[in-house]
């Protein structure tokens, strides 16, 4: 019995190592690809410098060429200057496609996931055609399609710590257009110490907001949050949802402040202002526009202050609780004991065992679907109205029963579970929510 026990440990050891080998090639093959990347024989580094505009972008650019601010000049900057566009999504698609046609030299786009028909609402840079094709890719193709001038390097890959250092540093000027906190920390860090702007846009539900870090002796992005939100707390566009718009408006307003920084306008401009300013973009309101200044930089900051503590790139995913991808970490706030899977929750369905169902979707997703004999409380008002939990069980006959939980991917539904148990109601989380059901129960019930 002990010796079966020892062997399991051994196997078990052997198992771990050999998952931490097969991590470890994938990464050094990563690191490979990219190196492989940026040494192919066409791509020269740095982006070699032309002294004269041909005729054709003379005729391709003469309503840009025109604008005093411009002129050939300018458009010469743009030629010798190259950007690098950090994901390929609802900001990056306007960036790409303003910054393409603008006549910039040489744009590196990178983005590691795939284009789904959910991201076609507003990720107009890329089309039907491209669906489960690389993000990066697509966007490259577009570019190439609008502007063959634009040299376009796409890099499908996850910026991390391991390889942004290795792109960074080749580009002028570097556009946030992602959507999570790790690399949001992840750019900053390395755009302060390969010294190079970061052009900064957010955008969810019907807002958004601009800003530049690094520029100009202003402050960088610890300066002004030195440290991440709770992991619980940061609302994505597949959790908020997004106006195809509003990204619209922020990515032209990043690509347009990345023009004005390359041809020398910037430091006339709103953003470069001492003290610098964010600008807030509310979609749904009259004034759609208003700027708030920003502290200036910090002079004890940890990676931009006199003294910095951080001289090279950390672990953000550790340092923000979460990763950049995601998707393929959902929030896990709960033990094992307090879950249980969409099959099991079938199961009970099918024994009848009592319970309660509490659906904690916003009403405009509960309208969209929802499972048969659910009771609804959105996760916000779940506090105030615990009351009313407890109540509609006792009219259900199911007071002392489980409530069991679920929303749209499974997130919200772990923090309801945490707010019931600190109430005295026992309850348990539907892991994945309805996007598992869907996916592993019934393929027939709709997802958004
Ligand atoms: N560290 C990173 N490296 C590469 N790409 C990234 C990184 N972080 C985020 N991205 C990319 O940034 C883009 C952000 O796009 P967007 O905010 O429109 O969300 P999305 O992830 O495409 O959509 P949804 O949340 O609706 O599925 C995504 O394409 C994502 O893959
Ligand atoms: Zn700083």
């Amino acid at each position: 019995m002990r010796e079966g026990r020892a062997q399991f440990k051994v196997n078990m050891s052997l198992q771990e190592e050999n998952e931490r080998l097969k991590r470890r090639i994938e990464e050094l093959e990563r690191q490979n690809n990219i190196f492989e990347q940026s040494r192919s024989p066409e791509v020269v580094w740095p982006l070699p410098a032309v002294e004269q505009l041909s005729n054709a972008e003379i005729k391709r650019f003469g309503r840009q060429l025109i604008l005093p601010d411009v002129g050939i000049t300018g458009q010469k900057k743009l030629r010798n200057t190259s950007m690098l566009v950090v994901g390929a999504g609802g900001l990056g698609s306007p960036i790409c496609l303003y910054l393409g046609g603008a006549g910039v030299g040489r744009i590196g786009i990178v983005d590691h996931d795939e284009v789904d028909i959910s991201n076609l609402h507003r990720q107009v840079i890329h089309t039907e055609n491209g669906v489960g094709v690389n993000k990066a890719h697509s966007a490259a193709e577009s570019i190439r399609s609008i502007n063959s001038h634009c040299e376009v390097i796409a890099y499908d890959k996850v910026l991390d710590s391991s390889n942004a250092m290795d792109i960074i540093p080749n580009y002028d000027i570097v556009l946030d257009a992602t959507d999570n906190v790790a690399t949001r920390y992840l750019l900053n860090d390395a755009c302060v110490l390969a010294g190079k702007p970061l052009v900064s846009g957010s955008a969810l539900r019907m807002e958004g907001q601009l800003t530049t870090y690094n520029y100009n002796g202003g402050p960088c992005y610890r300066c002004l949050y030195p440290t991440p939100p709770p992991p619980e707390t940061v609302t994505n566009c597949a959790d908020g949802g997004v106006l195809g718009a509003i990204p619209g408006v922020i990515g032209c307003l990043q690509a347009l402040q990345a023009i004005k920084i390359c041809i020398g306008l910037a430091d006339t401009s709103f953003l470069a202002r001492d003290p610098p300013t964010l600008l807030i973009f509310s979609g749904a309101s009259s004034t759609l526009f208003r700027t708030i200044k920003l502290r200036k930089r910090k002079e004890d900051c940890a990676v931009c202050g006199e003294n910095p503590s951080i001289t090279e790139l950390i672990d953000y995913v550790q340092f923000c609780g979460r990763g950049a991808t995601d998707k393929d970490e959902p929030l896990k706030v709960l033990e094992e004991q307090d879950r249980i899977m969409v099959e099991a929750y079938q199961q009970c369905l099918t024994d009848k065992t009592p319970h309660m169902l509490l659906d904690v979707r916003e009403p405009v997703q509960y309208e969209i679907c929802q499972l048969p004999g659910s009771y609804h409380i959105p996760l916000k008002q779940l506090k105030k109205r615990i009351d009313d939990v407890k109540q509609e069980l006792e009219s259900r006959n199911l007071a002392g029963s489980d409530v069991y939980v679920i929303c749209r991917l499974g997130n919200d539904s772990q923090l309801a579970v945490r707010i019931l148990e600190e109430n005295g109601i026992s309850a348990k989380d539907i892991v994945g929510g309805l996007y598992e059901w869907a996916n592993r129960v019934d393929k027939e019930f709709p997802m958004y």
